[in-house]
């Protein structure tokens, strides 16, 4: 495993009677994506706000980067980590530049470099500079403001990003297009990644693992895969019980399909058209199928053998995969 960039150990918290962190010990490595996940009211918010101490804990320590978290000044410390939540939280009055320059601003960098980050960022995020960078929150919808507290967070180029259900108030379609331009942010492949969700789709298609929660417990800490068909007890099971196909689809890959795939494809099978696009191995089943879709006509084959791929025949190979 690479080195930790946090580790926690024995971390605790309680409200009042309640304990709502109950002994938890963990670490993130340098780069992974950590997905909190578990029902409302399990301690995933607390959790996540201890990291960058807008919770105090009751007992435990938390290490970044080798350095205890109670070692440095609050604030010094949510400098160096990004942190996106759900209300978004944008200044009203300052335009979305003045907000994306915030801590880049605090931190004393150079104005002229922060503003060719912020273009640059705001342009990868799908909002375009000189259409958006002048105006004010309120002149935004939802999903562009969620983007903008994406911005944010990132503009100081933090190693550590924190983001308490960062698509949970948007509407399905703009949740799913501000998490594929999430999910196609480079930078964030380098940066470690902690995140709050309830949403179990979500969770599968970001994490490199998922931490399941219940009162305040880990159930399981493991990579979504394993989560699925390795079930440490029967509250992970039937956790992910009511969406056992789509997560199945989210997981297998064409290479678990093959066996059933080259079985479908016959001397009688149809040439692949020329145009068709050749798709890895290493593609799951959910983009096999979303790539289907868009490719229409001109149809997908599978890379290694060049077979034509069909909606029809990935479907019935994970009908067989699948048992
Ligand atoms: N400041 C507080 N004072 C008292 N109790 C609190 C406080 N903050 C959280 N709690 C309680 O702690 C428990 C865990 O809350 P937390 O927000 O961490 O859960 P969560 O898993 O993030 O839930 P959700 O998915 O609903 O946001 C809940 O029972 C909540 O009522």
């Amino acid at each position: 495993m690479p080195t930790p960039t946090i580790r926690v150990a024995h971390l605790t918290k309680r409200f009042g009677a309640q304990v709502v962190v109950d002994d938890l010990s963990f670490e993130v490595a340098e780069g992974e994506t950590l997905v909190l996940l578990g029902p409302s009211g399990c301690g995933k918010t607390t959790l996540l706000k201890t990291l960058n101490r807008l919770i105090e804990p009751d007992g435990g320590t938390i290490e970044l980067n080798g350095r205890d978290v109670q070692q440095q000044k609050p604030e010094e410390l949510r400098r160096g980590i990004g942190y996106v939540i759900q209300q978004v939280g944008l200044l009203p009055h300052y335009t979305v530049a003045q907000n994306v320059g915030v801590v880049p601003g605090l931190l004393g960098h150079p104005p002229a470099q922060t503003a060719a980050r912020t273009t640059e960022l705001l342009e990868r995020l799908h909002l375009p500079a000189a259409r958006f960078a002048d105006m004010l929150p309120a002149q935004l919808s939802g999903g562009q403001q969620q983007r903008v507290g994406l911005a944010r967070a990132l503009a100081a180029d933090p190693p550590v990003i924190l983001l308490d259900e960062p698509f949970g108030a948007l509407d399905p379609i703009t949740r799913a297009a501000v998490r594929r331009n999430f999910r196609e942010l480079d930078e964030l492949r380098r940066k470690t990644v902690v995140l709050v969700t309830h949403d179990v789709q979500e969770a599968f298609e970001l994490a490199d693992r998922i931490m399941l929660l219940n009162n305040g417990q880990i159930q399981q800490l493991g990579p979504p895969r394993e989560l699925l068909h390795h079930p440490a007890n029967d509250f992970v099971r039937s956790f992910f019980q009511a969406e056992k196909l789509a997560l199945e689809m989210r997981v297998l890959t064409l290479a678990e399909l093959q066996p059933w795939l080259a079985a479908a494809h016959s001397a009688a099978s149809p040439p692949a058209p020329s145009s068709a696009l050749p798709l890895p191995l290493t593609a799951s089943v959910q983009e096999a199928l979303a790539l289907l879709a868009e490719a229409g006509p001109a149809g997908l084959t599978l890379a290694e053998s060049g077979q034509l791929l069909t909606t029809g025949s990935v479907l019935a190979a994970l009908g067989q995969a699948l048992g």
